[in-house]
Formats: structure tokens, C-alpha cells, sequence
């Protein structure tokens, strides 16, 4: 497999845009895959060496540097009360930030610490179920695009057929519109009726980063000196996705990756990780660690974010990495638009010359689902993509 992710010369390193493809080429001829990976922890914990399907390349598992990056804490107690002072000391800490290298922690987000804390215990239950019943919660998706991506997923082993992630998740959509339930049923339908109190707790985290999440748009908004409400608006009716990430332990940990070299396509993700540590993020040359911060979320700029703000704030490469005693266990919200909605920024002072062509959410999602793995170019091959195609 060719590099699809070298963090180093990125403008350098062009894949073919079908990156799917490339890695299809490790299908036998009959078209099924032959080295599918059924990826199960409590077996590989005892053979000394972990298969090459989760072998990365070692520029993308480069070591990472003891220098934490250096991530304010934007505290969102005074903006979201009407405070100015704070309101103007919030917003030149996300510009700041969102300039250099787009990701900040977030604090006085009001999220209740005991629905945080429940989110990210609770999915233990969940991974340690045996396989076969892990696997009822696959695929159900009530989206097209991204309906292979829903549910669990055991090291993407279905998907891909080289440097798999050190991860097991769970994934699935969260619409506020339609009901207040929908995560609820979700559970109940995937996974049965048990889990429904399980589902309660993500129905209600979800809201709850559905609204941080629109706060957080409302302080970009300032911060860009963009009209407040333009993203929170533009983001109401939006489509997002919850995904719980389970990273086991791993006895070879610098060989693979939990999560690849990638720029999230999304808007905005709401990171919640546990005190373990593993979330490194590519600045200044070098990956540096994102420490956990007790009671604090990492926020960070997605691409379509950045095409929405025409560039201004990064979207920028990150990764997650394994370590060798301890499990992990992080929660991503990530903020996606409403699937039709065109994304471009706003007319003003921001938005020309355009760096990025419109979009809308439904052909970017297909695009990483169906073309393309996401790595640290997807906008690029996604924008060179559309100029290719017929309309
Ligand atoms: C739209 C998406 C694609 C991925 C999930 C996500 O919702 C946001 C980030 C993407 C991902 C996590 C980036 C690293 C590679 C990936 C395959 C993964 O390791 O999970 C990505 C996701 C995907 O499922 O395609
Ligand atoms: O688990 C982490 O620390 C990061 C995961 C991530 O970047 C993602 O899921 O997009
Ligand atoms: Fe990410």
C-alpha cells in the first residue's frame, strides 16, 4: 500500500484519488476478501506479535514527542452567560488556536460530569460482549452514504485490508429532528431491548453535545467576526455522528495505530477521552500529545468546517495511539451539517477568493465512504474529485 497519510510533505504525497481501490487490489480474484481479520482482542493478547494487517508505515507510527501541545482551556461559563470580557477572551483563544492548529479543550461547558462520566464507563459493557453479539449492532443505518459505518466495527477489517487501527467503535447517527428517541431505538432494534438504558445515556449525551456543540459554532462565529448566529443556524438541523472508540491494549504498540494519520471531514468534533492519553495531534513537525485535562473536552475544526470559513482555521492532522498496558476509551461527537445543506462560508470579508468549491454533507460523506480512506488530504483529493466529475 502506498503512502496515503505522510504527515511530513503533505502536498508531496499524491495517492491515486480512489484510495478505496488501491486497497481492494489485496482481494482475491473471485472478488471476496481473503485476509479478513476478525479482530478479537482477548485472542491476539496472546500471540507475541500482532498480524501485519495492523502494520502502519513507519512514517505514519513516527514516534511522538514528549512536548504536549499546547491547547487552551476556553472556558464557555462567561460567553454563554453574555459576559463581553469573557466573551472577548474566549474568542481570541479560539482564534488563537483555530489559526495554529485548530484544537482547544473546552471547560464550563455545562455538560453534567456525571452523563460524561456514565457515556464513557458505560461502553465497557458494551466491548466486552462476546463478538458475535457486538456484531448485531452492524450496519442499520437509516443513511445510505454512511450506513457502512454504522454500528460496530472491529478494527475496519471489513472495510480495509491494511493498516487496520488498534480500535474496536461503535457508531451511529444522532438527529435531533424526528423524535426524541432516535439513539433509544437505535440501541433496542440493534442490540435489544438490554440495552436500553444504555441507549438513554447516549440519547442524552448526544443532546447535550448537540448543544455545546452549537455554543461552541456561536463563539467561532465571533471569533471569525462572522454575524453570531450565521454556523448555529446554518448547524440546528444538522446530521451528526456519535462514535465510541475502544482501544485495547496492544503488545506491540509503535508498530500500529489506534487511529490513523487523518483530518476529521466533519465539522466539528467533541472529543471526550479518559485519563489514559493517546490523542497526538501533527504541529510544528512533530506529533505531540494531547494530555487529558479532568472535566475538560477537546474540540477541534474539522474540514468542512474549515471550507466553511473559507481556510481561515484548520482542520489539522491527528492520530491516536496504543499503548501497552492500558485499554483506552474515548467518545467522539462529531458536528456534520444537515445532508443537503450547501457548504459554503459566509459572503463578507471571508468568503473570496474561494479556496474550496460548494459541497454538500451527503457527497463529502460518500466520498470517505465510498472513494476514499480518510487521511490527512481528504478535502484536497475530494475537491480535485469534484472538479473531475461530470456535474
Ligand atoms: C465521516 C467520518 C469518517 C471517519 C468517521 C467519521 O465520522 C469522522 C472521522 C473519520 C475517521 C475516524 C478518520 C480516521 C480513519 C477512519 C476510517 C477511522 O479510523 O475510523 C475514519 C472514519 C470512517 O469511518 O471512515
Ligand atoms: O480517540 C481519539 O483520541 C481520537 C479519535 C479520532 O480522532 C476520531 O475518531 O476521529
Ligand atoms: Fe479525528
Amino acid at each position: 500500500m502506498e503512502c496515503s497519510s505522510n504527515p511530513t510533505p503533505l502536498l508531496l504525497c499524491h495517492p491515486p484519488l480512489d484510495n478505496l481501490d488501491k486497497e481492494k487490489s489485496t482481494v482475491d480474484t473471485n472478488g471476496s476478501v481473503d485476509r479478513v481479520i476478525a479482530f478479537d482482542p482477548s485472542a491476539l493478547r496472546h500471540q507475541r506479535k500482532i498480524p501485519a494487517a495492523f502494520i502502519w508505515p513507519s512514517i505514519d507510527a513516527a514516534s511522538t514527542d514528549d512536548d504536549g501541545l499546547a491547547v487552551p482551556a476556553v472556558d464557555l461559563s462567561g460567553f454563554a452567560g453574555g459576559d463581553a470580557a469573557a466573551t472577548a477572551r474566549a474568542a481570541a483563544q479560539v482564534r488563537a488556536a483555530c489559526g495554529a492548529h485548530g484544537f482547544f479543550h473546552v471547560i464550563g461547558h455545562g455538560v453534567d460530569a456525571c452523563l460524561a462520566r456514565d457515556a464513557l464507563s458505560c461502553m465497557a459493557g458494551f466491548f466486552a460482549l462476546p463478538r458475535a453479539r457486538k456484531l448485531r449492532g452492524r450496519g442499520r443505518g437509516s443513511r445510505s452514504a454512511g450506513s457502512a459505518m454504522w454500528g460496530y466495527a472491529g478494527a475496519h477489517a471489513e472495510r480495509f485490508t491494511c493498516m487496520l487501527p488498534w480500535k474496536e467503535t461503535l457508531s451511529f447517527g444522532y438527529r435531533e429532528l424526528g423524535g426524541d428517541r432516535g439513539v433509544v431505538d437505535y440501541f433496542t432494534s440493534n442490540l435489544g431491548e438490554e440495552f436500553e438504558s444504555m441507549g438513554w445515556i447516549y440519547q442524552k449525551y448526544c443532546k447535550a453535545m448537540k448543544d455545546l456543540s452549537l455554543t461552541v459554532m456561536e463563539l467561532l462565529a465571533v471569533s471569525l467576526g462572522v454575524e453570531r448566529s450565521h454556523y448555529r443556524d446554518f448547524f440546528e438541523d444538522s446530521s451528526s455522528i456519535m462514535r465510541l472508540n475502544y482501544y485495547p491494549p496492544c503488545q506491540e504498540p509503535e508498530l500500529t495505530l489506534g487511529t490513523g494519520p487523518h483530518c476529521d471531514p466533519t465539522a466539528l468534533t467533541i472529543l471526550h477521552q479518559d485519563d489514559v492519553g493517546g490523542l497526538e495531534v501533527f504541529a510544528d513537525g512533530r506529533w505531540r500529545p494531547v494530555r487529558p485535562v479532568d472535566g475538560a473536552l477537546v474540540v477541534n475544526i474539522g474540514d468542512t468546517f474549515m471550507a466553511l470559513c473559507n481556510g481561515r482555521y484548520k482542520s489539522c492532522l491527528h492520530r491516536a495511539v496504543v499503548n501497552r498496558q492500558q485499554e483506552r476509551r474515548s467518545l467522539a461527537f462529531f458536528l456534520c451539517p444537515q445532508e443537503d445543506r450547501v457548504v459554503r462560508p459566509p459572503s463578507g470579508n471571508l468568503g473570496a477568493p474561494r479556496l474550496y468549491p460548494d459541497f454538500t454533507w451527503a457527497e463529502f460523506l460518500g466520498f470517505t465512504q465510498r472513494q476514499y480512506r480518510v487521511d490527512a488530504r481528504t478535502l484536497q483529493a475530494f475537491t480535485e474529485w469534484l472538479g473531475q466529475s461530470p456535474s
